[in-house]
């Protein structure tokens, strides 16, 4: 069992604080949790801060087996036009060992691929590889580790709805599986509702709120963090979904946050 929780985190650029007293109670193995805000409110920063990449007051609370394994990936992975994808991969499993590869770690690198439905192109570079394709790339470096707490940052934003759906559901079941903390910075609402049992906001550098999904992806949220104005309504199948009718203008955002 591994868990993880904030108290009083905040994230420092120099002398400059872009996140501050994020105070989060016990996440715990088996779900996703969604972490959502605008853009620039700190979302990014406050996952580097959690893998130990970024300093920054307050305390990083994680404990259970095999809680040293945090991995965070992030929103752009880059392309190294040297490597294909497959040695990226195996790279990326290697790093900080003897770069000695098992046959279990190969079965395991070989798993994560048809997982991803990436295998075909596991021998091309890189560089070749479509945004998309690449993306996939960076989410197998990620799960090639077995981390125990691993953070997304926006890990379908250049993929299709297709794959979306796929990635995300994958990602479900393994933390499930896999008893992982997963936290995934995600823009769409909608995804955060379907696929997260939990979501974290973060506005202005702050936590806003955090609780079930259904409870957080609200009007109140749209209008309030977002600036737009909408509602939350059952589709026929009775899934939950964002409406959005437009933005609002800059007077009519109430300043409860
Ligand atoms: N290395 C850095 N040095 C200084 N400031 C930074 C650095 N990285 C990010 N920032 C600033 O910190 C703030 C939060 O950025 P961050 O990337 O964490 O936001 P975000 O919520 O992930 O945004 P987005 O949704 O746009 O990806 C922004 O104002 C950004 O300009």
């Amino acid at each position: 069992m591994v868990s993880l929780a904030l108290e009083g985190v905040g994230v420092r650029y120099g002398h400059t604080e872009v996140v501050g007293g994020v105070t989060v109670p016990t996440l715990r193995g088996g779900g996703l949790t969604a972490v959502i805000g605008p853009n620039a409110a700190g979302k990014s920063s406050l996952f580097k801060r959690i893998a130990g990449l970024a300093s920054g007051p307050g305390t990083v609370h994680v404990e259970g087996d095999g809680a040293g394994s945090i991995r965070y990936m992030p929103q752009d992975t880059g392309a190294n036009a040297v490597l294909t994808l497959y040695e990226s991969v195996v790279l990326a499993a290697k790093l900080g060992s003897s770069l000695r590869v098992s046959d279990a770690e190969l079965a395991h690198i070989d798993e994560i691929l048809d997982a991803l439905r990436i295998a075909d192109i596991a021998f091309r570079n890189l560089g070749e590889l479509s945004g998309g394709q690449r993306q996939l790339a960076g989410i197998a470096q990620a799960l090639v580790r077995r981390p125990r707490i691993l953070l997304m940052d926006e890990p379908t934003a250049a993929l299709d709805l297709h794959r979306q759906m796929e990635v995300l559901s994958l990602m479900r079941g393994l933390a499930r599986r896999d008893d992982m903390v997963v936290l995934i910075a995600i823009h769409d609402l909608n995804h955060a509702l379907r696929f997260c049992a939990d979501t974290i906001v973060v506005a202005n550098g702050r936590m806003a709120a955090c609780g079930p999904s259904a409870e957080i992806v609200t009007a109140e949220l749209l209008r309030d963090v977002y600036r737009v104005s909408g509602r939350i309504e059952r589709c026929s199948h009775g899934l939950p979904h964002v409406i959005v009718d437009g933005p609002l203008e800059a007077g009519a955002v109430q300043a409860t946050l």
